[in-house]
């Protein structure tokens, strides 16, 4: 949220950038920060969940103003070019506030593979964007439904490849540590 109280200089403009600068006026609250997820945990008895973390100190935010959890997520990629995905800021933010509350990861999950290394990378579950919505537009509700049952036996396969029985049980021992002897492939970079 932090980010977002940076001072954008009014302008009107007839650029992509330009109007760009204007739609985020128009759309974001740029007084919004910390104190306000306070105020909100003070009158809502629910869950919390702050999505879009991509940061340790933004994690620790989160937490001290009362979140019951987090998303580390970089919206898929289409706000900021060049910033970090989730998964490659997952175990930075796990080290900082890990056992604080829930951590899921979002951004490029595409197959059962993929849930198996954000859980064995330490996240609590991890969450589809894009793929839904491509299953849903190349064949309606039939289509997500399938592809839900593929990303589900390829998760299966996944599992009995690498030996592993239960899903709590994934974790970083499962990653590929550089040495070729483990079962998957490096996050480094992953999912942009
Ligand atoms: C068309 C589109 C619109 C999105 N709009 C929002 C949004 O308004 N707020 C938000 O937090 N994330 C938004 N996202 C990001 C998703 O919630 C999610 O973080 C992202 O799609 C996950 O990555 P994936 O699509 O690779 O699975 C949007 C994503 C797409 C593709």
């Amino acid at each position: 949220m932090g980010h977002f109280s940076v001072e954008i200089t009014p302008h009107t403009g007839s650029t992509l950038n330009e109007n760009q600068q204007a739609w985020i006026r128009e759309n974001f609250d740029c007084s919004t920060n910390w104190a306000d997820l306070a105020w909100v945990r003070s009158i809502w008895p629910g869950k919390i969940i702050i999505k879009g973390v991509l940061c340790s100190e933004d994690a620790k935010a989160a937490f001290d103003a009362g979140a019951d959890g987090i998303i580390v997520s970089n919206h898929g990629g289409r706000q900021l070019d060049g910033v970090s995905s989730g998964i490659a800021a997952l175990s930075g933010v796990l080290d900082a506030v890990g056992g604080r509350g829930s951590v899921w990861v979002d951004g490029g999950i595409r197959s059962g593979l993929d849930v198996l290394k954000a859980l064995a990378a330490g996240a609590d579950g991890c969450l589809l964007g894009r793929a839904w919505a491509f299953a849903l537009a190349a064949g309606g509700e039939q289509q997500v439904a399938a592809m839900l049952r593929t990303l589900k036996a390829e998760l299966r396969v996944a599992m009995t490849l690498t030996g592993c029985k239960v899903l709590r049980n994934a974790d970083r021992s499962l990653l590929d540590k550089g040495s070729g002897s483990l079962p998957l492939t490096s996050l480094e970079g992953y999912a942009r």
